[in-house]
């Protein structure tokens, strides 16, 4: 992590402040109403819910929330702090917003701005092309969803935070429509609901390998160009519509591949100036990948191309991961 919080310091650095928990702002449980669950996170259930800002409002916000379960240990207890901490010092409009906590006893919730289009690698898969109906993407869709996130990302370097685990899975839409704003909306290097990303290396700690350049694998270094690497891995998710990487491979298996100079081979359709970009991102040198300002240009650059515009997003005939498919 960035700054270990150990179980006596409760306080947490970033962009050179010091912050603690009593910067964080405290939501009265009995304002809010949790309506349907959304999933497993990492610590506990994740739930929508309904949030009365005033009590004496009738209109009521839509709100995600974490719970962490009464039965956790003090680690849990701390990484769930730590997370809120994280979440509550950005303000980014590619960030999810942290609105506030129910720290006063069991069980804890962290709540978030609520994003209705869900994570992006779900929205991905939902919008292939199928016969029945043409994709309802284009390649600008896809090219905006990039830059959203890069976005994001280069806030996180500017503040010299490392996210570890920028990924598809970890990215909300506001919503599915066109307009909607992609968020990085998870940093706990949680275990979300694709358990299998995560590589079990060694004892508990699972290491989303896929996703990670070979000196993080390797030697635990991770700098801004470990998430470089990543967005790369993220640049080919959604250029894929939501493929698993390395489809098929087993990830100490990606390991050699990537060591051994390996890469991920162009999705179909995949524009040569994007596939540049993911390129640039897997340079086996760190300091070789570019940062996330340049990034931008050159997906700018590429919002700018008529004849990466024009790429169709054509059914695919290939293998997924269930097997072979003709669309
Ligand atoms: C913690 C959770 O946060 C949220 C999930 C959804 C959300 C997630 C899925 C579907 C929908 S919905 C209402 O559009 O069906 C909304 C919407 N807003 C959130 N703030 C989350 C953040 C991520 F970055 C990735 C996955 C999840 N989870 N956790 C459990 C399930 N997803």
């Amino acid at each position: 992590r960035n700054d270990l919080m150990t179980e006596t310091n409760p306080n947490y650095e970033f962009a050179g402040e010091r912050y603690t928990l009593k910067d964080l702002r405290d939501v009265p449980r009995e304002h809010l109403r949790l309506t349907r669950a959304l999933g497993q996170g990492a610590f506990g259930e994740v739930y929508e819910g309904l949030y009365k800002m005033r009590p004496g409002d009738a209109v009521e916000m839509p709100v995600a929330v974490k719970t962490l379960p009464e039965l956790s240990t003090l680690q849990a207890e701390n990484d769930f702090m730590l997370e809120a901490l994280i979440m509550g010092k950005f303000n980014h409009p590619n960030i999810v917003h942290l609105i506030g906590v129910c720290f006063d006893k069991h069980p804890r919730y962290i709540v978030l701005e609520l994003l209705s289009g869900g994570d992006l690698k779900t929205f991905l898969r939902e919008s292939r092309p199928r016969n029945d109906r043409p994709s309802a993407l284009n390649m600008k869709d896809l090219l905006m969803c990039c830059v959203d996130v890069a976005k994001g990302c280069k806030y996180l370097e500017e503040n010299r935070f490392i996210h570890r685990d920028i990924a598809a899975r970890n990215c909300l839409l506001t919503a599915k429509t066109p307009g909607r704003i992609v968020k990085i909306a998870d940093f706990g290097m949680a275990r979300e609901v694709y358990m299998s990303d995560y590589y079990r290396k060694g004892g508990k700690a699972m290491l989303p390998i896929k996703w990670m350049p070979p000196e993080a694998f390797l030697d635990g270094i991770f700098t801004t160009k470990t998430d470089v690497w990543s967005y790369g891995v993220l640049l080919w998710e959604v250029m894929s519509l939501g493929y698993m990487p390395y489809t098929g491979c087993a990830n100490r298996n990606v390991m050699s591949l990537v060591v051994s100079g390996g890469r991920l081979e162009p999705p179909p359709n995949c524009p040569s100036l994007v596939y540049a970009i993911m390129t640039s991102c897997w340079h086996p040198e760190p300091p070789q990948r570019p940062d996330f300002a340049t990034i931008l240009e050159k997906l700018a650059g590429c919002l700018q191309d008529p004849e990466t515009l024009a790429t169709p997003l054509k059914p695919m005939i290939g293998l997924t991961e269930s097997g072979l498919q003709i669309r």
